[in-house]
């Protein structure tokens, strides 16, 4: 670190470990940039053209490089070492380790981790991201072995311009969080950063947004954790969580900061405690999105689209009780308060349809406590001072047809919930969606089981399938990650100055219509995750269409293009491993990421 003037500059030496001895220059020679979703055309393949050795001869090319010798003999298929990766992964017995072992490989072979990725999606995206990243989080300063992502503190307010020239990448997104909410587990501090690295990993394996082109950033503005603080372990300051009008502050520098480095950055707020002032503050300025209000909110609303054909009641016919009215469960609520206007009913009919519970009980105007600014615009004035003390005599009284969990109370819907759900209702919608599994209000086999198989289900974190009444029933995963990717996509590709309601609004119908035929005829809520490249192209799409409508777009020739075309443009924007990725080039990069003990993730950038 250097310091200069008042300000402190963090130069690229500070992160990078062991000079590259083995190989001469093979980051040019060997993987020259690729940029699929900016506009090089630049390919991964050896250069055929240096005469120099036959690069079909892949011995040869390690001679030249002067590799040879450091691998192994042979050359192998990527089959093979995907075989050797999977059966690495079944040796680690826990979730965090094999969450640790694709750490790893992310970090020593970026390309081969994303083909893994692209044929397990189904079986690896939970040791990615929701469970496995809660326990990574929780226990992140004890894990932590190598830099992924931007770690910003209060201390450096004033100087985040100069400290973000150190990123040595040109960022096309990036997944921003404090800490300060990371899933149900509530604050980690700086621990969250497993969040936006989880996230952004899913950008690139599910919307093809390039690896290098992305930026986990993780603000360290304090801890309300006090056993983080006193751990000596923990790689945060030790400070309490700074005061709302401090992050303001922070956040203004920060955005102007990334969004003068980056002009047209995509940027998406996660898992902040209280992300609501943020997202007024800044949805009209930058492009920006909140994952969890907003992304939550589209996702949700996609099943229920689908669950509302399944149920057979209208529209207007149902109610809905929200055990939990935090960012998620008003940002689920107002996505369908939209969609029910839209289906005719008036704002006000629309908004009564919904009763939102917090901590202290129903959300109504006379509680006697004063409500946070979100809860508002659904706080009750109609109870006439009844105030229901428990969940089951809520429902008694609403008689809901929906009952939406974003509590992070695992357990909260138990069987007696459950039956009486069960009892007013011939397929009642039940949603669990708090995360981690641990903090689901109830499991796919007991929503099941408690309701004689008749349960339209979906959860935040994935459930096995289940067999009942000789039928294998798959639940659905009604989890922000079917659009987020896509909703970045769209907002790179077109270029879009801001991303309005209407485009998040466009993603719900893009994904609610994204369901292949055997999927509407099981009655399948979401789409199969293994066709998640597929469904975000269509959501993608959704998404470029709206904000073209609304003027949004700054790229104006997406807009001569038909559906079909589009897509093509989309797919062809799209980063593929396998397109990607040379075998040998491979071979070099986790070679260069080996030899020398460098573990640092910067590498994989460079190579
Ligand atoms: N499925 C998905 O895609 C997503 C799921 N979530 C999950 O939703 C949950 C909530 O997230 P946020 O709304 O952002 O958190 P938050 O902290 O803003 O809100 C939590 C809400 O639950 C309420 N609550 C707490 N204990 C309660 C109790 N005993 N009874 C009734 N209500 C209670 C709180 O009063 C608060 O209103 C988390 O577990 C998170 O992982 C969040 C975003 C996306
Ligand atoms: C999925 C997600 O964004 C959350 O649980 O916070
Ligand atoms: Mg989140």
């Amino acid at each position: 670190m250097v310091a200069s003037g008042d300000s402190y500059i963090y130069t690229r030496s500070d992160y990078q470990s062991t000079p590259i001895k083995q190989a001469p220059a093979p980051a040019a020679s060997v993987v020259p940039d690729v940029h699929p979703v900016s506009n090089s055309t630049s390919t991964r393949q050896l250069s055929t053209t240096s005469g120099d050795y036959d690069n079909s001869n892949p011995h040869e090319v390690r001679k030249y490089l002067r590799t040879y010798g450091l691998t192994p003999p042979v050359v192998e298929s990527f089959e093979v070492q995907a075989q050797r990766c999977l059966r690495l992964l079944a040796m680690k017995p826990t979730p965090l380790e094999k969450f640790q072992y694709l750490t790893h490989l992310k970090a020593s072979n970026v390309h081969l981790f994303y083909r893994l990725l692209a044929g397990n999606v189904k079986e690896l995206t939970p040791l990615i991201y929701t469970p496995t990243v809660g326990e990574a989080c929780q226990r992140w300063h004890e894990i932590y072995t190598q830099p992924e992502g931007m770690y910003l503190s209060w201390d450096d307010r004033g100087n985040l311009h100069n400290i973000i020239q150190n990123w040595p990448h040109n960022v096309e997104i990036t997944v921003l969080t404090d800490g300060s909410r990371i899933l149900g587990l509530g604050d980690l501090g700086i621990n969250g950063m497993g969040i936006p690295v989880g996230k952004l990993a899913l950008y690139t394996a599910c919307a093809g947004i390039r690896p290098d082109a992305t930026l986990p950033l993780t603000l360290d503005l304090g801890t309300n954790n006090k056993a983080l603080r006193e751990d000596p372990l923990y790689m945060g300051s030790r400070r309490e969580k700074v005061t709302a009008e401090e992050e303001k502050e922070f956040l203004d520098e920060l955005m102007a900061a990334l969004t003068d480095k980056w002009p047209g950055i995509v940027i998406q707020f996660e898992d902040f405690k209280n992300p609501f002032p943020a997202l007024e503050r800044y949805r009209n300025k930058y492009t920006c999105f909140n994952d969890d209000i907003q992304g939550t909110g589209a996702v949700i609303l996609a099943g229920f689209m689908n669950a509302v054909k399944t149920s057979g009641i209208p529209v207007k016919d149902h109610r809905a009780i929200f055990l939990g009215a935090g960012s998620a469960g008003v940002g689920v609520a107002k996505q369908l308060v939209d969609f029910f206007v839209k289906e005719g009913l008036s704002e006000d009919e629309a908004r009564r349809r919904f009763y939102i519970v917090d901590s202290n009980g129903l959300v109504t105007n006379d509680r006697g406590d004063k409500l946070a600014e979100h809860k508002l615009y659904f706080s009750r004035d109609d109870n006439q001072g009844r105030q229901y003390q428990s969940l089951s005599r809520l429902i008694e009284f609403v008689k809901p047809t929906i009952l939406m969990g974003l509590s992070t109370i695992g357990g909260a819907f138990y069987r007696d919930i459950i039956e009486r759900m069960a009892r007013i209702n011939a397929r009642p919608i039940i949603f669990p969606l708090s995360n981690p599994s641990s903090k689901s209000e109830c499991t796919f086999d007991e929503a099941i089981r408690y309701t004689d198989g008749r349960a339209i289900f979906a959860s935040g974190s994935p459930f096995p399938s289940f067999e009942y009444g000789g039928k294998l029933l798959t639940p659905g995963q009604g989890n922000n990650m079917y659009v987020f990717p896509g909703i970045g996509l769209a907002a790179i590709l077109s270029r879009a100055k801001h991303i309005t309601s209407e485009m998040i609004y466009a993603s719900a119908e893009a994904l609610s219509n994204s369901l292949n035929e055997q999927e509407r005829r099981d009655d399948w809520l979401y789409p199969d995750i293994r066709r998640i490249r597929e469904v975000s192209v269509i959501v993608t799409r959704g998404v470029i269409r709206a904000a073209q409508r609304e003027n949004m777009d700054r790229e104006h020739s997406l807009r001569n293009l038909t559906d079909d075309q589009l897509d093509t443009y989309i797919k062809s924007r799209m980063y593929d491993p396998f397109r990607e990725a040379d075998l040998l080039g491979d071979e070099v990069r986790q070679l260069l990421n080996g030899v020398g003990g460098m573990t640092n993730g910067f590498q994989k950038h460079h190579l």
